[in-house]
């Protein structure tokens, strides 16, 4: 063996005898070396957009509000170019960075990139699209026949640009994102140019354009060129060639009409119908992009005032989508893309309905306040303690001095099961134990389908009311309140109080946030809209027991101030807030049963001395009687308390004296049955049983004496009013409330003045509101829940 092949035999032997330690050295070494490199490389900055972020708020926060999204476009595409010069980067930190990690960055997955990315009305995005800044072109469509619209749209023209351009001091049209409306004769315009697909995007020196569609449509119950517009549109939307909604790049579209009501009164006869037809087709073609509801007017009458109110919603509108490129919250969604009008059933203000089938995550049982105490304690900090019993509301100070120690707790904190839970129904908590809602009788009236029966036999607008509460906690737990189980209860406040002002500003922002998204839906009148911007009535009755806060009577003055009417509902367990009430526009208490008995297997009060409390409340009712107006509200469940009880229900007006009874049926809404309650349809009554008990219970009055009559009726919400004589003048109900009296009373003498409910009767109550005509307003359509038009009741 020469010596070569004998190294060469060594190594092999050597190579069999070690190898597994050798390996395993090898790739530990290889592991530690990985590691140091990894630890010890300077590594490249991964991106910049956290800088550029930070750079462009800063910018966003200095520029003026209207250049905003445009900067935030800007600021999108600066973005996209960083990103595409990626590889030079890398390339200037090269000797820093190794191959692998160059290729890390260029490679590796994409960024957000800042801003709001906007769709061109081709459907490119910006990038897509070129870089100039983005406008607005406003165009106005509209057909006549007898030249009135002609010159309404051409002046219509003028009048909004200089309101979306604005005009500097020194007389100058401003700048800004609005291209100068253009004027469309639909007898002249090419449909295929701008109803198939909306028009091709400018580019240029003046950039990319997105297009925002205006119709000022006048009706003709005779063939014209709206006859044919019409057969564009409904063909365009069947072409199987087409997509369905292929205007749905526009920014948005609204409509006003023109008619004339001396010979088309109301909309059932005709009054602008065609004006409603374009709208109803452009809400298919463009995919619900309704900006503002559809205006109507006459031009000999209202035209010129409803024009005006149409224009100044729609220009907010406009300027809404200058700055943020959308239609904002609710619009795209709060639509019906069938516009089948079917709206689902929620609750109206009174605590009546039962079984409604709402999927929340519910806590594992919340049935009391020391459920909620415990789910408090684990879920967030506790807030800084108020030092106030509030259960010795309107007694001495000194007496709330002594419960200093006492740490407080907020009612409904963001994060528990309760918040989550009533935000899933559609409540807007506000502050830690405030809550407001719109109901359904909101939506319906702003769609022109009937208001509550408070419009019937008050005079209450329903579009202008706001269903609130400050306290959602109750001290009741009611087999018909399908809150049940998810707001919380006690029988004292042991919360964090809010002020009274917190809440006040918190309730209004919620409630015309959720007017506003109303905005789309299909149906909602403009001039019903504008109006609903204004609150004048509030419903304290929302869910829990008003006052149970202990600052009601300060934030009952700051709804009056603003001349907003008050309509407190509460529970009758309460004496010592109810003592201490100041003036109310009209004061209900909850009657839910006309015995003792009764009433536990009802309201499952959690104070013990219920009934005592009840009684006091009728003794306080009955005092007040000459201040204010006072309401028992009967809530009728059958099986539970109709039967027998209409002279246990006499004794108790006897004994309380109120101004007027409502009575009403307990209403049904959902699917299930309210298994812990054992309630189901079946408790629910029929309008002639309703009808039957109201009558038992007038002749039970008459037969005592007593001076009440039935006075009015809502048959829609299965509802009737006994009212007292004193509201009846020369034989005519005065039901009607006279607001403005009220509030004029209200200030010449004060929360505590001595003014009598007769002091702001209103005027006689409408005539098919009365007790035998249905009630229902004759101005409204009255529809099924499919949104198909029912006959009226005869
Ligand atoms: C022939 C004719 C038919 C009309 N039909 C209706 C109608 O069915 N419903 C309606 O609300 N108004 C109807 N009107 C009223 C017009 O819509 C209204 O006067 C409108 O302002 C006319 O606009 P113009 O002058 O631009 O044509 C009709 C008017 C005319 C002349
Ligand atoms: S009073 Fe107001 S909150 Fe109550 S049902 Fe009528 S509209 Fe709704």
């Amino acid at each position: 063996m020469d010596w070569e092949s004998g190294i060469s035999h060594y190594a092999v032997e050597l190579w069999h005898e070690h190898r597994i330690p050798i390996i395993l050295s090898t790739f530990t070494v290889l592991v530690l070396l990985r590691i140091y490199l990894h630890l010890t490389q300077p590594k490249p900055e991964l991106l910049a957009l956290p800088k550029l972020y930070n750079a462009t708020e800063q910018k966003v926060k200095e520029e003026p509000s209207a250049e905003r999204w445009r900067l935030d476009e800007k600021q999108a595409v600066k973005v996209e170019e960083k990103q595409q010069q990626r590889p030079d980067i890398s390339k200037q930190s090269s000797d820093k960075t190794s191959d692998d990690e160059k290729k890390r960055i260029t490679n590796g997955p994409r960024r957000i990139k800042g801003g709001i990315k906007r769709k061109t009305s081709q459907g490119n995005s910006d990038d897509e699209a070129g870089n100039g800044p983005r406008k607005i072109q406003v165009l106005i469509f509209y057909s006549s026949i007898t030249a009135n619209t002609d010159k309404i749209a051409k002046d219509y023209a003028q009048t909004l640009d200089a309101s979306l351009r604005g005009t500097s001091a020194d007389g100058e049209q401003q700048d800004c994102s609005f291209l100068a409306s253009q004027v469309l004769d639909l007898a002249e315009a090419d449909y295929d140019e701008y109803f198939i697909t909306p028009p091709k995007s400018l580019e240029g020196e003046s950039g990319s354009v997105d297009y925002f569609y205006l119709f000022l449509i006048p009706s003709y119950n005779i063939d014209t060129i709206n006859d044919s517009f019409l057969e564009h549109l409904r063909e365009t939307h069947h072409d199987f060639r087409i997509d369905t909604s292929p205007l749905s790049p526009l920014l948005g579209y609204s409509v006003f009409g023109f008619g004339d009501r001396e010979g088309w009164p109301t909309e059932e006869e005709g009054f602008c119908f065609q004006a409603k037809e374009v709208d109803r087709w452009m809400a298919k073609l463009t995919g619900r992009k309704r900006a503002y509801p559809l205006g109507m007017g006459d031009w000999k009458r209202d035209g010129k005032t409803r024009l005006g109110e149409w224009h100044q919603g729609l220009t907010e509108v406009l300027e809404l989508i200058e700055q943020t490129g959308s239609l904002g919250e609710g619009v795209a969604g709060s639509g019906d893309p069938l516009e089948s009008d079917d709206e689902g059933v929620e609750e109206d203000d009174g605590e009546v309905m039962i079984d409604v089938d709402v999927e929340v995550s519910k806590p594992s049982k919340l049935e009391d306040v020391e459920d909620l105490g415990k789910i408090i304690e684990t879920s967030s900090p506790a807030p800084a303690p108020i030092a106030v019993d509030f259960t010795t509301y309107g007694k001495s100070a000194t007496k709330r001095k002594t419960a200093t120690t006492v740490t407080v707790k907020e009612m409904v904190p963001k994060s528990s099961p309760t918040y989550a839970a009533l935000t899933k129904q559609g409540y807007s908590i506000v502050g830690s134990h405030s809550g407001v809602k719109i109901c359904r009788w909101t939506k319906s009236a702003l769609r022109g389908r009937g208001s509550c029966y408070k419009f019937s036999f008050y005079g209450i607008n329903s579009h202008q009311c706001m269903e609130t509460t400050p306290s959602l906690s109750c001290s009741n737990k009611c087999v018909f309140c399908w809150r049940h189980g998810t707001n919380p209860v006690g029988t004292s406040w042991r919360w964090v109080v809010d002020p009274p002002q917190l809440i006040f500003d918190g309730v209004k922002e919620g409630h015309y946030k959720k007017i506003k998204m109303m905005r789309g839906v299909p149906g909602v009148r403009a001039e019903r809209f504008a109006e609903a911007m204004r609150i004048r009535h509030c419903a304290l009755s929302l869910v829990g027991e008003p006052i149970f806060y202990p600052h009601i009577n300060e934030f009952l003055g700051m709804l009056h101030s603003e001349r907003i009417s008050s309509f407190l509902v509460c529970n009758a367990q309460h004496p010592d807030q109810l003592a201490a009430l100041q003036h109310i526009t009209q004061l209900y208490v909850s009657i839910d049963a006309s015995n003792r008995e009764s009433l536990r297997r009802i309201d499952r009060p959690l104070h013990r001395d219920f009934w005592e409390r009840f009684q006091r409340c009728l003794d306080i009712l009955r005092e007040r009687r000459f201040r204010q107006r006072t309401v028992f509200r009967l809530t009728l469940v059958k099986g539970f308390n109709i039967e027998d009880e209409v002279t246990g229900y006499a004794d108790l007006v006897e004994k309380g004296l109120p101004c007027f009874v409502e009575i009403k049926g307990v209403t049904y809404c959902g699917t299930s049955t309210s298994s812990s309650a054992g309630l189901t349809m079946a408790n629910v009554p029929f309008y002639q049983e309703v009808c039957d008990f109201v009558t038992a219970l007038e002749k039970e009055l008459q037969k005592r004496g007593l001076k009440y009559g039935i006075a009015a009726e809502h048959a829609h919400s299965c509802c009737i009013l006994i009212a007292s004589e004193r509201f009846r003048v020369d034989g005519k109900w005065h039901t009607l409330i006279d607001y403005d009296k009220f509030f004029q009373l209200l200030e010449a003498k004060g929360p505590d003045g001595d003014f009598t409910p007769e002091e702001y009767m209103g005027p006689e109550t409408p005539e098919w509101a009365t007790w035998g005509k249905g009630g229902f307003d004759p101005r409204d359509q009255r529809v099924d829940r499919k949104g198909r038009p029912v006959e009226e009741v005869s």
